[in-house]
């Protein structure tokens, strides 16, 4: 009977999708036998992969769900329930399900003896729904103005369960953000301060994936309050909430900023927030195991206020429809903003959020390790800065050594967040830092050398020089061609020397300069010169020994032919 600590209220029939006619030949659904909502069910659009933290789109499912001729070139509306785990999200859209398809009946609540189904919901203290769950039938419905609009309804995973890291949160809540055209954020009792930021978290995950920022991303948001304990102060219902929100969400002068910052964001998100205080449904539906929906078990209360609830979301008049950028959108086109987004999101480009004290930590540290990065830079400016003369690479080193075993002292004396092995991992980045900075100062004073600044000129005077004394031996000995060759190398240095200085002089086409500079590193280093000079050497000398050979020769032929 119970699964887990509740049970769960879906009633499959185990019929296939392909077996009916009239389920919209959506696969994958969860079908019900409820005869109101016929074998149409909840059908998994986002998959949640529990392991590696990551969500899938099943195309498929959302391209046959969204692509049915009868609704593919109507406007969508799409209304999504999201907010923390456990609060009664899916009950909720059980009851916005029985009024879509009651098809403006006024008794369209039901009978007091019926189960509520639908989306999955249950009692217990475990998590329910997952990923994004949309039900599998579309609903067309005709607006007063005598236009056609398909109607959407979206279940999502509940936030801040155990098993979801924030980012996972966010991604979900922002997704779901960015499709609806009516997003109900199910809050329980109050709106905290943390209800807020964590809105303003997700809300601004969300805009990061858009790719244009317009003045107000998200359409519509309901503040939906549970269990609302203060009719006193603020009414149940629509009126109440919005009294109620608008001194929530107003922005004071005497205000910290961070308080103003995050009501001036959510204000700034939406193009219009309204709120709606819902009564308890009474303790039959809070704590009883078996209770499965009916009507006879929940409060009167709380059925008076669901009535003025759901058609304030569903009503024809009250439809809104999905805009993006400013146009409205068909399922069509929903389908495709859904894959958009979710590509984003699968990605790594966006930064991942973190919990409020990872971030906190986070900063700490990187402040702790900038401002040890600071002092070293410093000392070792005065040490080996631009002005300061040659330095021997010893003292250097040593000087280095000390200052950073100093900054490394000031890293670990600044009071931190995060815990021993967390800071670690930032004295870690900082030491190599150090090292990465050391080695470019290492590099500067290096450069301020006399013997390295003058290695590139002297090179090539060098290897004009040795090209000069070889044609002038190479044409004394008669090897022409390797006098000729000797001439070419001397002129190429020259130019390659002419070019250096005028690169150093003027700054320009560096490049070419830095190419200089390398050939005769490898020269230098190499010490090619010599080679090449024993090389032309050994060439002539072979030259020569043929020369002598073909004049011995012809010597011989002469004296035989005499
Ligand atoms: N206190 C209280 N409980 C409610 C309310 N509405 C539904 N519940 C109960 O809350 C429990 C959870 O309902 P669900 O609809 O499964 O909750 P959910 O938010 O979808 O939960 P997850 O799918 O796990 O995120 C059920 O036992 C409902 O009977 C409400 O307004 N107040
Ligand atoms: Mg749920």
């Amino acid at each position: 009977m119970a699964e887990e600590s509740g049970v769960k209220h879906r009633n499959r029939t185990g019929l296939s999708c392909t077996e009916s006619p009239h389920n919209d030949g959506v696969c994958g659904a969860e079908l019900t036998s409820d005869p109101r909502l016929g074998v149409s069910g909840a059908l998994q659009i986002v998959l949640s992969d529990e392991e590696q933290h990551r969500f899938s789109l099943d195309d498929e499912a959302l391209e046959r769900m969204l692509l049915q001729e009868r609704v593919k070139d109507l406007h969508a509306v799409v209304l999504s329930v999201a907010g923390a785990f456990r609060k009664g999200k899916s009950f909720l859209l059980d009851f916005l399900l029985r009024y879509m398809y009651s098809q403006g009946s006024d008794a369209w609540l039901g009978g007091d003896d019926e189960p509520l189904t639908g989306f999955t919901w249950r009692g217990g203290c475990e998590r329910e729904t997952t990923g994004i769950q949309a039900w599998s039938h579309v609903f067309v419905v005709e607006k007063p103005d005598g236009s056609k609009v398909a109607v959407l309804l979206l279940d999502t995973q509940g936030v801040f369960d155990s098993q979801s890291t924030i980012r996972d949160c966010a991604t979900l809540f922002a997704l779901s953000t960015m499709i609806s055209s009516v997003q109900v954020y199910n809050l329980s009792q109050n709106v905290q301060e943390d209800d807020l930021q964590h809105l303003q978290l997700f809300t601004e995950y969300g805009r990061l994936a858009m790719e244009e920022i317009y003045l107000k991303p998200f359409q519509s948001l309901m503040f939906l309050i549970r269990d609302w304990s203060y009719p006193y102060e603020h009414s149940f219902g629509l009126e109440g909430g919005n009294e109620f929100l608008e001194k929530r969400l107003q922005v004071k002068q005497n205000q910290h900023e961070e308080l103003q910052n995050v009501r001036k964001h959510i204000n700034s998100c939406f193009s219009k927030i309204s709120c709606f205080l819902l009564p308890h449904p009474g303790l039959k539906v809070a704590i009883n195991p078996h209770f499965d929906g009916r009507l006879q078990d929940i409060d009167g209360e709380f059925k008076r206020e669901l009535v003025n609830l759901v058609p304030l979301l569903l009503a024809p008049e009250n439809l809104v429809e999905k805009e993006i950028s400013g146009s409205k959108v068909t399922c069509g086109d929903l389908l495709q903003y859904f894959r958009a987004y979710m590509k984003i999101y699968q990605g790594e480009e966006l930064p991942h959020p973190k919990s409020m004290l990872q971030a906190t930590a986070e900063a700490n540290n990187l402040a702790a390790v900038a401002g040890a990065k600071e002092l070293y830079t410093r000392s070792m400016e005065q040490v080996c800065g631009g002005d300061r003369p040659y330095m021997s690479p010893v003292d250097l080193e040593r000087s280095h050594e000390e200052l950073k075993q100093s900054c490394v002292r000031q890293f670990c004396g600044v009071k931190k967040m995060g815990g021993e092995e967390f800071c670690r991992r930032y004295q870690e980045q900082l030491e190599q830092e150090i090292d990465e900075a050391y080695a470019s100062f290492l590099k500067h004073n290096h450069g301020k050398n006399i013997f390295f600044a003058v290695r590139t000129p002297a090179t090539l005077f060098a290897v004009m020089v040795v090209m000069y004394v070889s044609s002038m031996l190479t044409g004394f000995l008669g090897v022409s061609s390797v006098a000729v060759l000797c001439n070419l190398l001397m002129g190429l240095a020259l130019i390659s020397l002419c070019v250096w200085t005028y690169v150093r002089y003027s700054g320009e086409f560096r490049e070419l300069g830095c190419f200089i500079d390398r050939l005769a590193l490898t020269l230098w280093e190499q010490r090619t010169p010599r080679k090449v000079f024993s090389k032309l050497f050994e060439v002539a000398r072979s030259k020569m020994s043929q020369t002598q050979r073909q004049r011995r020769s012809s010597n011989n032929n002469i004296k035989k032919r005499n």
